[in-house]
């Protein structure tokens, strides 16, 4: 069953159209990216995930269960985490994940039991202070554990690492990883590198509607642009070998001492490549087949 199941969203607020017709199905267990440039909807999309705000037209399943606005019902399948998460600053992160879990209806045992799992995984057990004093990094780490304090199967996160520095996203992103064997996660980011490192499924959404979607290596394998790298040892041995008699009739940049084949369009020719290199007795410092980055693709299938 999927996680969540989104069929032809859309939403206007006054005149201005934000979601036109979006579909997506998250399976679960998944990390799952969801990118879009500024203004795109994907918070609009969260908060109808979560029944805050009013659905125009199609339909969101959580679970099988439709998503109904204004009821909470499906929302114990979830756990969320906003972009700047708020807190009671001056208790502890213990006393604060007790209020929390009080709140929610577990009892006592089950808020020590849950509480010390989840300051443990986010790295924050042991720490006694005021939440006043946190960092941004300890406070999105303490916003995990929130809002992992039922053990949600859906957790859905709005921009969790943008305001972070880099050790600080290294921390979530290592989370995130480390809970992906019983939780679904909804990960929202401008950042694309993070996205790489993490999701296995990515999701674009632009004008109102899914543009593009995948596996990461679906989507390389899908716009990979078939270049060629080679680095040599000298200029001498590259000169030698752009002047070899197959080499010298194919397409190719030169930088200092880097060829850069454009159009290897078979397989067949990257190993010709490889096999004149051996002919001319050269063995590179490096040869790579090029891969398309996120970032080229985002800014392919998205419009100005
Ligand atoms: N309650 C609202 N009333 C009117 N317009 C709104 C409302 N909420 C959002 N919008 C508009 O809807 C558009 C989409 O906003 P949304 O926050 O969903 O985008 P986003 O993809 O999350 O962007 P960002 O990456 O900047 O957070 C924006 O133009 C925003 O101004």
């Amino acid at each position: 069953m999927d996680a969540l199941k989104i069929e032809n969203l859309s939403k206007s607020f006054g005149s201005h159209n934000i979601l036109n017709g979006l579909s997506l199905a998250i399976p679960e267990k998944t990390i799952f990216g969801f990118l879009g440039k500024n203004g795109a909807g994907k918070t609009t999309t969260m908060k109808m995930i979560l029944g805050f705000l009013k659905i125009d037209e199609g339909s969101i399943e959580v679970f099988g269960e439709k998503v109904k606005y204004g009821q909470t019902n499906t929302n114990r399948f979830i756990g969320y985490l906003p972009d700047v998460p708020e807190f009671y600053d001056y208790m502890t992160p213990k006393e604060y994940l007790k209020l929390c879990g009080s709140i929610t209806g577990l009892n006592n045992d089950e808020i020590v039991k849950k509480s010390k799992e989840l300051l443990e995984l986010v790295g924050l057990n042991g720490i006694d202070k005021r939440i006043h004093g946190f960092s941004r990094g300890m406070k999105q780490r303490l916003g995990i554990a929130q809002a992992l304090l039922n053990s949600p199967k859906l957790l859905i996160c709005d921009e969790p690492t943008s305001a972070l520095d880099p050790v600080g996203r290294k921390e979530i992103l290592e989370i995130i990883r480390k809970i992906k064997s019983t939780t679904t996660v909804v990960f929202s980011t401008h950042i694309l590198s993070d996205v790489e490192a993490i999701c296995d499924h990515v999701v674009v959404l632009d004008g109102g509607k899914n543009v593009l979607e995948g596996s990461i290596d679906e989507l390389k394998n899908m716009k990979r642009t078939n270049e060629i790298e080679i680095r040599f040892k000298s200029i001498d041995e590259l000169n030698k070998f752009k002047n070899n008699n197959v080499i010298s009739k194919m397409n190719f940049k030169e930088e200092e001492s880097t060829l850069s084949f454009l159009e290897v369009d078979s397989e067949k020719k990257a190993f010709d490549i490889l096999s004149e290199l051996h002919n001319e007795n050269i063995l590179p410092i490096e040869f790579s087949v090029k891969e398309p980055t996120l970032e080229n693709i985002f800014m392919e299938v998205i419009k100005s």
